[in-house]
């Protein structure tokens, strides 16, 4: 099955309200590329002005609450993210998982929100370098998508990141048949969790995705766009990204 790219950027606790000028190279390189789909994800208080800059872009969040409303200080909702303009909602991010301690379960939870909530929702999965050295990392990778996948999703509302936590910020990348085994594995996990839908799914790549390394990763068999922290950040280094999808 033919699957559209996709390249999404975690600006992660980075950016400002003069960083969202970056947003207009970074709309204009989706423009000059229409066959990809683009978006990226500010921290909270910069996705409404985002979406005010960037009108045509695709805006995410980096994180949501599993409830709709409540004494949750500090946290936001689906439908807060929603009324900011937020089309997209990355959850379970490494960062998340080992800085607040979310569970598969507690993502799985936060997936379904936002695909209830009308989100799409990217799902990140990743092994740390002891599992990897172990020879465990198929296992808890696959483990990680099955804890939290919520029920319900499907090609159009759930989006899978794969994202080694060795490599995210470090300039290490798997070899590219690591990362082809990977999302390979992921994709035959995904059949057996939601049938048919998953040959649908996009799975990302992401950990050191750089302008240089873009064009070999996002040509591999089932990796089918990529989740970008720091090349994110600026238009000079994300558009040759988006530009790589060829
Ligand atoms: O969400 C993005 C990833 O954590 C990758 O970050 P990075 O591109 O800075 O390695």
């Amino acid at each position: 099955m033919a699957r559209r790219k996709l390249v999404a950027g975690n600006w992660k606790m980075n950016g400002s309200l003069a960083a969202l000028a970056e947003l207009d190279g970074i709309d204009a390189a989706a423009r000059a590329n229409p066959g990809v789909d683009v978006a990226i994800c500010p921290p909270f208080t910069l996705i409404a002005p985002a979406v005010a800059r960037a009108p045509g872009l695709p805006i995410g969040g980096q994180d949501c609450h599993a409830a709709r409303c409540g004494a949750h200080t500090g946290c936001t909702s689906v439908e807060l993210l929603r009324e900011a303009g937020a089309a997209l909602v990355i959850v379970g991010h490494s960062e998340r998982r080992a800085d607040q301690h979310e569970t598969s379960e507690e993502v799985r939870g936060k997936a379904g929100a936002a695909i209830a909530g009308g989100l799409v929702a990217i799902v990140c999965v990743g092994e740390t370098e002891a599992e990897r050295d172990a020879g465990q990392a198929l296992a808890v990778v696959e483990r990680q998508l099955a804890e939290s996948l919520p029920a319900g999703a499907d090609a159009a509302t759930l989006v899978v990141a794969y994202e080694p936590v060795w490599a995210i910020g470090t300039g290490r990348t798997p070899s590219c048949d690591d990362i082809a085994c990977v999302h390979a594995a992921l994709r035959a996990r995904l059949r057996t969790l939601i049938g048919g839908e998953a040959d649908g799914v996009r799975i990302l790549y992401g950990g050191s995705v750089k302008p240089d390394n873009a064009a070999e990763i996002l040509n591999l068999p089932d990796v089918d766009g990529a989740l970008v922290g720091g090349a994110s950040l600026t238009a000079a280094q994300f558009a040759p990204i988006i530009a790589a999808c060829i």
